[in-house]
């Protein structure tokens, strides 16, 4: 017998009757699926919905397993097939509660009415009490137009959904903030601005997420403009922290400059300009890009990089090259240089697998899923919460940069994303940046 390897639960509705359930596992084990645990999700009077684990040898044993499950006929049916990925989303991943045990009518009058309407006058006199009163200023909109869902495209803010549920889990367990994503069906510009404008009192700090570029560049700076809250798309800024940082601890590791370092930078939309942006402003000299479109080489030359005209004259011309086009497998391994650093952080699939990149010769190498901006946004946005900052400058991503790459172990290039320290040292040294900036002031 071979390895079961594929596991997936079936969720199946028979009539609510004695032996159907017979029915459907004997139909499942005649086809050689192996049944695990057997859940009950609802019972009525009609008809019972169970999930049924099964593990198989191959996707197509499931799918023999499934047809014969189907074929029983008498108003047997499968609902559908969940996997682990799929069954941990079901209800989705996050839920608002309430922080107040609400068991008296005591604490009901607190609560609610009539005690809560003393508090509305108070803020109303003085509206900067809604920051002890309210949950506002521990609160961040997780905003996205669907336009550039990781690297899947523009799918849509639906579809993008499990993304910004993700999002705001991990501000949660990282940060202790309220992440609400907000869905937009809109990504005409001055709409988004209008709507994130309209929205924003209820929020102390908006996070811009998988909004695509172009577009991206232009609703970002008029709501940074516009809005006095912290404002930041993770794609751009949180992206380019954590990628600073890696490289810092590569350049570090191998003893090199990274200021007199060639950087080269595969795609210039969201990701790839701001890492271009960030590195020019700490100092790298020489960075070099490429993008099949036009007018993101251009964009990058406004900024003071070197369009390049080939993927190959990048990997040819650079000690360090960073790549975020979307595009899986766009680095082939015999261009890559040895000695060179590869961060292919392009998700869900990287430009090229890290170990591929090693085996041709990198120094180090690695993909989106450890170099992530989730080892930025939660202390970035916990700092400058904290110390009540308006906005997110250069020198407060400097100092989350600085503080990622000196909290990373010796061989490594960025932390583990779940060292909560880490976390924590980002916030200390975003809100010391706030501190340093508001004395020099
Ligand atoms: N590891 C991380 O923390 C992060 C990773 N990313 C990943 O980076 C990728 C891009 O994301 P965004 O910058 O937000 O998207 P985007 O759509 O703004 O940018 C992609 C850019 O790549 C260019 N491009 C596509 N194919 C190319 C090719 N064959 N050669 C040269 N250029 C090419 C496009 O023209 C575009 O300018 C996605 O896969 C995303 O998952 C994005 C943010 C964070
Ligand atoms: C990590 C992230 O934000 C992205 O891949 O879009
Ligand atoms: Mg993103």
């Amino acid at each position: 017998m071979g390895a079961r390897n594929v596991t997936r639960t079936i969720i199946v509705e028979t009539p609510s009757k004695p032996g159907n359930l017979g029915k459907v596992t004997t139909a499942i084990g005649l086809f050689g699926g192996d049944i695990g645990e057997i859940k009950t999700r609802q019972i009525g009077p009609y008809s019972t919905v169970r999930d049924i684990t099964v593990q198989c040898e191959s996707e197509e044993q499931l799918e023999t397993a499934i047809a014969a499950v189907e074929q029983l006929g008498e108003g047997i049916h499968v609902r559908a097939i969940s996997d682990d990925v799929l069954h941990a989303h079901e209800g989705g991943k996050i839920h608002m509660s309430s922080r107040f045990d609400i068991r008296s009518i005591d604490d009901l009058r607190k609560v609610y009415t009539p005690g809560v309407a003393n508090v509305c006058r108070v803020i109303e006199e003085d509206p900067s009490l809604a920051q002890y009163y309210t949950s506002i200023g521990n609160t961040v909109a997780i905003v996205t137009d669907g336009t550039a869902i990781l690297g899947l495209g523009n799918i849509g803010p639906l579809a993008g959904m499990p993304v910004m549920e993700g999002k705001a889990a991990l501000f949660d367990r990282l940060a202790g903030i309220s992440g609400i994503p907000i869905l937009l069906d809109t990504s005409d510009p001055d709409e988004v601005v209008t709507t994130v404008k309209r929205i924003s009192k209820g929020f102390g700090g908006i996070l811009l997420e998988d909004i695509g570029s172009p577009h991206c560049f232009e609703i970002e700076e008029r709501l940074i403009k516009e809005l006095d809250i912290p404002v930041m798309h993770d794609d751009q800024h949180g992206t380019a922290v954590v990628t600073l940082a890696a490289v810092m601890s590569a350049c570090r590791s191998a003893g090199v400059n990274l200021k007199e370092a060639v950087v080269g930078q595969i795609g210039l939309g969201a990701a790839g300009l701001a890492i271009c942006r960030m590195f020019m402003a700490y100092g790298v000299k020489e960075m070099v890009g490429v993008d099949r479109q036009p007018a993101a080489l251009d964009r990058l030359a406004m900024y003071g990089g070197t369009p390049a005209h080939s993927l190959e004259e990048i990997m040819e011309k650079c000690d360090i090259v960073i790549a975020t086009t979307g595009v899986p497998n766009l680095i082939k391994p015999e261009w890559i240089r040895k000695g060179q650093v590869i961060l292919a952080l392009s998700n869900p699939k990287p430009e090229i697998e890290p170990d591929e990149a090693i085996k041709a010769g990198a120094l180090f190498a690695a993909d989106g899923r450890s170099v992530n901006n989730v080892l930025g946004f939660p202390g970035i946005f916990r700092g400058a919460l904290n110390a009540g900052a308006k906005c997110i400058t250069h020198d407060m991503l400097v100092a989350a940069a600085t503080a990622i790459s000196n909290h990373t172990k010796p061989g490594q290039l960025v932390p583990h994303p779940l060292d909560i320290r880490a976390h924590q040292i980002v916030a200390e040294a975003v809100e010391m940046a706030v501190m340093k900036e508001e004395s020099s002031k």
